[in-house]
């Protein structure tokens, strides 16, 4: 809910002010670029100002909400408000508080979070809360009966003072946190037609790192369907980033699909993960990316035991990370649902048609090793030549 003249949206970053000044200009700059594009691409007028620590949107109140809604979207930023802007005389703060609250209050309880930046003002944080609360009062109380509750208010009137203008607002719209994307490395993601790679890429994302996403055609074991879900998914992403590149490398994997299917029965599934990540390492120097993304959990797979990523991981002198590690399950999915990526689909493909009966959970390299093609990694070059770039 917008205040009545809200015309402003006021951004609150967090990590990014943990940094040295240069390093937190350099971020902030990130930050503004991407909300600019991002209104842009929703098509929401507005105008990003850089100041004080806090980035504003200067919109109109029509778009306000819209723009509040785009900035809670950014990477980086904590929290966004919708704000109408006042003087920063305390009498002037007060009526504007009483205004608020003769729009916007029903009954309830309410708080006032008053916060000061200028500590040169003649008024403290406290004063105002004090007074603020009593102008809030007395504009409603002819007509509910109003109840202060600090810790568990119904309705908090927030006002923020800075050096020349003080902002009210009623709500705090919280955004995904993390760095603003793009003051990190980039890095390939492995995109699967499944839930979990698309959270692994947002989370990367959400730490400022922009993604090169690479799918794996896996031929008759993929299919039509499972590259559609694939693509689906990085059109999702890519709403949110909308000034960063996001085609697919697709790279031809059927073939050695096929081939580890006919040949191997123990370790099959290792010796896939092998080639995937060797050939993101391939295309991680043609893109200069820093490391590989994947949606692996501990234990979410037989293929994703400590034992198992271990000797995966060995295919690659990248870093491999995984910020779903830990995660549960439903966690993962909570956050596919709220991220949007999440496609229910019943589609039997993938990674599951190609696992074999017996699951290997407790690999050895050297066995492994034996085992599997010995052109495995030569594939994967070839694979990663061949890999075409399409629009998702
Ligand atoms: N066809 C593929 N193309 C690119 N990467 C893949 C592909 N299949 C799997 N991966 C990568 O390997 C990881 C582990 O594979 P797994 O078999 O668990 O995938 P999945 O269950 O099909 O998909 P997800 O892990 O995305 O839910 C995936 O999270 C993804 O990063």
């Amino acid at each position: 809910m917008h205040l009545p003249g809200a015309d402003t949206v006021l951004i609150r970053h967090g990590d990014v002010n943990t940094k040295s000044n240069t390093v937190k200009r350099y971020m902030e700059d990130c930050l503004a670029e991407n909300l600019t594009a991002l209104l842009a691409d929703r098509s929401i007028p507005g105008e990003v100002e850089r100041r004080w620590n806090r980035p504003l949107i200067h919109t109109d109140e029509a778009h306000v909400d819209a723009a509040t809604a785009t900035a809670a979207d950014a990477f980086g930023v904590v929290s966004a408000s919708p704000v109408r802007t006042v003087d920063t005389a305390k009498g002037e703060i007060c009526a504007a508080l009483a205004e608020a609250a003769e729009a916007c209050y029903d009954g309830g309880t309410f708080a006032v979070d008053a916060r000061r930046a200028d500590k040169s003002l003649p008024y403290t944080s406290e004063d105002l809360a004090r007074e603020g609360g009593t102008a809030i009062w007395e504009a409603v109380e002819d007509e509910f009966e109003p109840e202060v509750d600090l810790d568990d208010p119904d309705l908090t009137f927030g006002v923020e003072v800075r050096e020349d203008f003080a902002f009210i607002y009623l709500e705090k719209v919280p955004g995904p946190g993390g760095l603003p994307l793009g003051s990190q490395e980039p890095v390939i993601a492995l995109i699967s037609g499944g839930i979990d790679s698309p959270v692994a890429a947002y989370e990367m994302m959400r730490r400022g790192s922009p993604i090169v996403p690479v799918y794996v055609d896996l031929g008759d074991y993929g299919g039509i369907d499972h590259e559609a879900r694939a693509m689906e998914t990085v059109r999702t992403l890519s709403r949110y980033a909308p000034n960063f590149d996001m085609q697919v490398y697709t790279v031809p994997g059927g073939e050695t699909v096929d081939l580890l299917v006919e040949t191997m029965e123990q370790g099959r599934m290792l010796s896939l993960r092998r080639f995937f990540y060797r050939t993101a390492e391939h295309l991680a120097s043609r893109v200069d990316a820093h490391g590989i993304v994947t949606g692996e959990a501990v234990g979410q797979k037989s293929s994703q035991t400590l034992q198992n990523l271990g000797v995966t991981s060995r295919a690659t002198r990248l870093p491999i990370h995984r910020p779903l590690l830990t995660w549960d399950k439903a966690d993962i999915v909570a956050k596919a649902r709220k991220i949007d990526t999440f496609t229910q689909s019943t589609i039997n493909a993938g990674c599951n048609r190609v696992a074999p009966d017996r699951a290997e959970t407790n690999a050895r390299l050297k066995p492994l090793l034996e085992y599997e093609p010995d052109d495995l990694f030569e594939r994967a070059e070839e694979a990663a030549r061949q890999a075409e770039l399409v629009e998702p």
